[in-house]
């Protein structure tokens, strides 16, 4: 068998569930660990942007015969430019011995589902559609049309993301603390038993501080 490295982790959760902020603490707690892949857009760079590293820029032919022959595990259109992630740049990140992290929709996550890339897929669960609509508010980087959009997307994907089978975890994001210990409490379990099985991965942790 061909060996890739960490297995990839995908973070599942309705908008405003905290995917974000539980991502943010387990970069900072695991410097080495953890990595994102380079998407591929259709859009111009933008000054001081570059290619490879913000994102991989390509024309929208391009683009379209590389999904026709299957190379993306993802897409989407914004403002009429594709956006989406290659297996590619997700093998590119596996190959550094770092575990790509990526935070993608219920769509995105059937496609990888069937993939070969044997992803770990997490679901990130709020306590309630009132707290999550509270969240949001309390973010404050939502118009009304676009909280109420989001609050009804919620509801499928909340019923999607507890169904049984469909993810590996679901974290019950009540409180911050208690929602980043099952989330890396689970994840240490996954990346120790990986190491075992002899995949690189560095699980060196550095103190967060208290205020984190
Ligand atoms: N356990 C929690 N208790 C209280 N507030 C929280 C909790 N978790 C997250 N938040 C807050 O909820 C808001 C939404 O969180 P965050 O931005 O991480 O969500 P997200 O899932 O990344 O959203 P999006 O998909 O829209 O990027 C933020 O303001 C965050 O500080």
């Amino acid at each position: 068998m061909v060996k890739h490295g960490p297995r990839p982790l995908v973070i599942c959760g309705p908008s405003g569930s905290g995917k974000s902020t539980l991502l943010k603490r387990l970069f900072a707690e695991y410097p080495e660990t953890f990595g994102f892949s380079v998407s591929h857009t259709t859009r111009k760079p933008r000054p001081g942007e570059q290619d490879g590293v913000h994102y991989n820029y390509v024309t929208k032919e391009a683009m379209e015969e590389a999904i026709k022959r299957g190379e993306f595990l993802e897409t989407a259109v914004f403002s009429g430019n594709i956006y989406g992630t290659s297996k590619h740049a997700v093998r590119q990140v596996q190959a550094q011995g770092k575990v790509c992290v990526l935070d993608i929709e219920m769509q995105g996550v059937e496609q990888i589902r069937n993939s070969d890339l044997n992803p770990i897929l997490v679901f990130i669960n709020p306590p309630s559609i009132e707290e999550l609509e509270r969240r949001l508010r309390g973010r404050a980087t939502e118009t009304d049309e676009s909280l109420k959009s989001r609050l009804e997307t919620a509801k499928h994907e909340i019923q999607y993301g507890n169904k049984p089978g469909n993810f590996h975890c679901v974290v019950h994001n009540e409180t911050l603390k208690q929602a980043y210990e099952e989330l890396r409490d689970f994840i240490e379990t996954e990346l120790k038993r990986e190491k075992q099985e002899g995949v690189t991965v560095s699980l060196k942790r550095v103190p967060l501080p208290e205020d984190f």
